[in-house]
C-alpha cells in the first residue's frame, strides 16, 4: 500500500524542469544572457492560480528559492536565458529594431494542462536591445501588470499571466526616483507581430520562414496540414485578434499602447502599461496620457487591431505568396469582430435571441450612457437587477443617469424587448451576472494598492488580486471595491512611464 504523503516540496522550484524551445532558433533571433541581479529582493505578491498552472504549490511561492529565482538572482536549473529581438510599428510609424529591452526569457516548463509555458522576467536588467532604457521596471508599473494580467485571466480574456512581483529598494529614475521590481510573466509564447516584421523589413526571408515554422509547429500544429500554412496562420491570428478586441470592448478594457510589438501572435493581451477600464462612458476616452492624438482611444481599438493584422500580413506576404491570398486572410476581421461583439453584448443585456431592432436598442443605450457619463461596469452589473414587471430593482441603475426620463424611456423599450423572448427575472440576472463583472481593476484601486506597497505594505496588492480572481461573484464583504471612483481619482493620469 502506498501510504506516503506527497510533500509540498515536491512542487517547489527545484522541480521546475526548464527547456527553451525559442533558444533552438538560430542565434540571430536573440542574445543569450543572464538577468542582472536585483539587490536584496523581497516578495511583493505571487498568484496562486498562476503558480498552479506550472504545478507550483503556494508555499513554494514564499520560499527563498522562489524569490532568488524570479528576481533573476539565481539561475534556474537548465534555463538558457535570453532576450529576443523584434521590431515594430509604434503609434503607426515604423520604429525599426526594438527587442526585449528589459525582459529575459528563462525558458519553458511543463504546464498542468499538458502544454508548456514560457517564463519571462520583466524588469530584469539591460540587454543589447535596451537602447536608452535602464532595463528596469518600477514597482508601480509592475504591480499594475501583475494585477491586470491575473484580473484579465479571471474575466476569461486571453492574456499573458503573471506569477509574481518581486521588489527591491534599488531605484530607477522616472519622473522621480522610484523603487524597482521584476514581474515573472507566463505565456506559451511571447512572439509578437513585430517579431515577424523584424525579418520582413530586414529582407531576411529565411529567418521569416524559420520563425513562422517555429510558431506553427509549436503553437498552431493543426495548421501544418493546410494547403498554405502561412495563409492559415494569418487567418487564425486575425480571427483571434478580432475576438480579443471584442472581448476588450465588452469589458471596457483599454490597452493604451497597441503598437505591433505589443501584439501577441497567440492573440493574448500583452504588455500592461498605461491600460485602463472604462469608467464614465466615453467612446473617445484615451487611457494613455502620452497618446495625445488618441490613436489608441477606446472606440478605435477594434480598427487598430485590424491595422495591426495588416502589418502582420505585410510581413507574412513573402511566405503567403500573393497579395490576394493575404488580403483574403485578413478579410474576415470585421465579420468576426462584429459577430463576437454582438454575442458578448447580447449576453451583457441578458438577451438570448436576436431581433431586428437590437442594434437600435444598443445604440440608444450607449448614447444615454455617454450623455450621462455612466460608469461602464456599474451600469451593466446593475442592469441585471431590473424587473420585467416594472416593480423596482432599477433604482440604483436609474441613479447613474443625469437624464432619468430618458433612461425610463429606454428601460421601457428594453423591457418590451425582453418580453419578446419570455425572459425570466431570476434566470436572466444569473446569466447577466456571469457576463457583467462586478469587480474590475479600476485605476484608483491599483493606485491605492501601489501607494501602500511603496510603504512596504503589500496586503492591499494581495487582497485586490484575490477579489479580482472572482470578478463575477457578489463578494458582499468587498462591495466598496465595486463602487464609483472617489473624487481624488478624477485627476489620475497614466502615461507610458514604467
Ligand atoms: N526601462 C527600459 N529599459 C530598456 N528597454 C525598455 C525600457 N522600457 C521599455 N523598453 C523597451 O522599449 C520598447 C517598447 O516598450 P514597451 O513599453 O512597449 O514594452 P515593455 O513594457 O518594456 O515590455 P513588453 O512589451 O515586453 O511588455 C521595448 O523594446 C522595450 O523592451
Ligand atoms: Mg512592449
Amino acid at each position: 500500500m502506498n501510504n506516503r504523503l506527497a510533500f509540498p516540496e515536491a512542487t517547489g522550484i527545484a522541480h521546475l524542469r526548464f527547456a527553451n524551445s525559442f533558444a533552438s532558433l538560430p542565434a540571430a533571433f536573440y542574445t543569450r544572457l543572464a538577468p542582472t541581479p536585483l539587490p536584496a529582493p523581497y516578495l511583493v505578491a505571487a498568484s496562486e492560480q498562476a503558480a498552479q498552472l506550472i504545478g507550483l504549490a503556494p508555499p513554494a511561492c514564499a520560499s527563498e528559492d522562489f524569490i532568488q529565482t524570479f528576481s533573476g538572482n539565481r539561475a534556474a536549473a537548465d534555463s538558457q536565458s535570453l532576450a529576443a529581438v523584434y521590431s515594430g510599428h509604434q503609434f503607426g510609424v515604423w520604429a525599426g529594431q526594438l527587442g526585449d529591452g528589459r525582459a529575459i526569457l528563462l525558458g519553458d516548463v511543463a504546464a498542468s494542462d499538458g502544454g508548456r509555458l514560457e517564463l519571462q522576467l520583466k524588469g530584469s536588467g539591460a540587454t543589447p536591445y535596451s537602447r536608452m532604457g535602464d532595463g528596469r521596471a518600477v514597482l508601480r508599473s509592475s504591480i499594475r501588470e501583475y494585477l491586470c494580467s491575473e484580473a484579465m485571466a479571471a474575466l476569461g480574456i486571453p492574456t499573458s499571466r503573471a506569477l509574481s512581483v518581486i521588489g527591491s529598494d534599488q531605484l530607477a529614475m522616472r519622473e522621480r526616483p522610484e523603487t524597482t521590481a521584476v514581474v515573472t510573466r507566463m505565456a506559451p509564447s511571447f512572439v509578437r507581430f513585430g517579431s515577424f516584421e523584424h525579418w520582413y523589413y530586414n529582407n531576411r526571408r529565411e529567418e521569416l520562414k524559420t520563425l513562422a515554422d517555429h510558431v506553427i509547429a509549436g503553437f498552431y500544429p493543426e495548421l501544418q496540414a493546410a494547403s498554405n500554412p502561412y495563409h492559415a496562420l494569418l487567418a487564425e491570428v486575425t480571427r483571434r485578434t478580432a475576438q480579443l478586441m471584442a472581448q476588450w470592448q465588452a469589458v471596457g478594457f483599454m490597452h493604451g499602447v497597441m503598437n505591433t510589438d505589443n501584439m501577441s501572435i497567440l492573440g493574448l493581451t500583452l504588455d500592461y502599461g498605461p491600460f485602463g477600464f472604462m469608467e464614465a462612458y466615453d467612446p473617445g476616452h484615451i487611457c494613455n496620457h502620452t497618446d495625445q492624438q488618441g490613436r489608441y482611444a477606446y472606440a478605435r481599438q477594434p480598427q487598430i487591431g485590424h491595422w495591426n493584422c495588416f502589418a502582420l500580413g505585410q510581413a507574412l506576404l513573402p511566405l503567403i505568396g500573393s497579395v490576394e491570398e493575404t488580403e483574403a486572410a485578413l478579410g474576415n476581421y470585421q465579420a468576426i469582430y462584429g459577430a463576437k461583439l454582438d454575442e458578448l453584448l447580447h449576453a451583457k443585456l441578458g438577451l438570448a435571441s436576436r431581433q431586428p431592432d437590437d442594434d437600435k436598442l444598443l445604440d440608444a443605450m450607449f448614447a444615454l450612457m455617454q450623455g450621462s457619463h455612466v460608469d461602464f461596469t456599474l451600469f451593466f452589473r446593475r442592469l441585471g437587477n431590473l424587473r420585467l414587471d416594472g416593480s423596482g430593482g432599477d433604482e440604483a441603475l436609474r441613479d447613474l443617469f443625469i437624464d432619468r426620463a430618458a433612461f425610463d424611456a429606454w428601460a421601457l423599450q428594453y423591457r418590451a424587448r425582453l418580453k419578446l423572448e419570455n425572459s425570466q427575472d431570476r434566470s436572466r440576472k444569473l446569466a447577466m451576472d456571469a457576463s457583467n463583472p462586478k469587480y474590475v481593476l479600476r485605476n484608483y484601486l491599483a493606485q491605492t494598492a501601489i501607494e501602500r506597497a511603496q510603504e512596504k505594505d503589500f496586503s492591499e496588492v494581495r487582497k485586490l488580486q484575490q477579489i479580482l480572481e472572482n470578478p463575477f461573484d457578489e463578494q458582499p464583504q468587498h462591495a466598496r471595491y465595486a463602487e464609483l471612483p472617489p473624487d481624488w481619482a478624477r485627476g489620475l493620469e497614466v502615461s507610458c512611464s514604467s
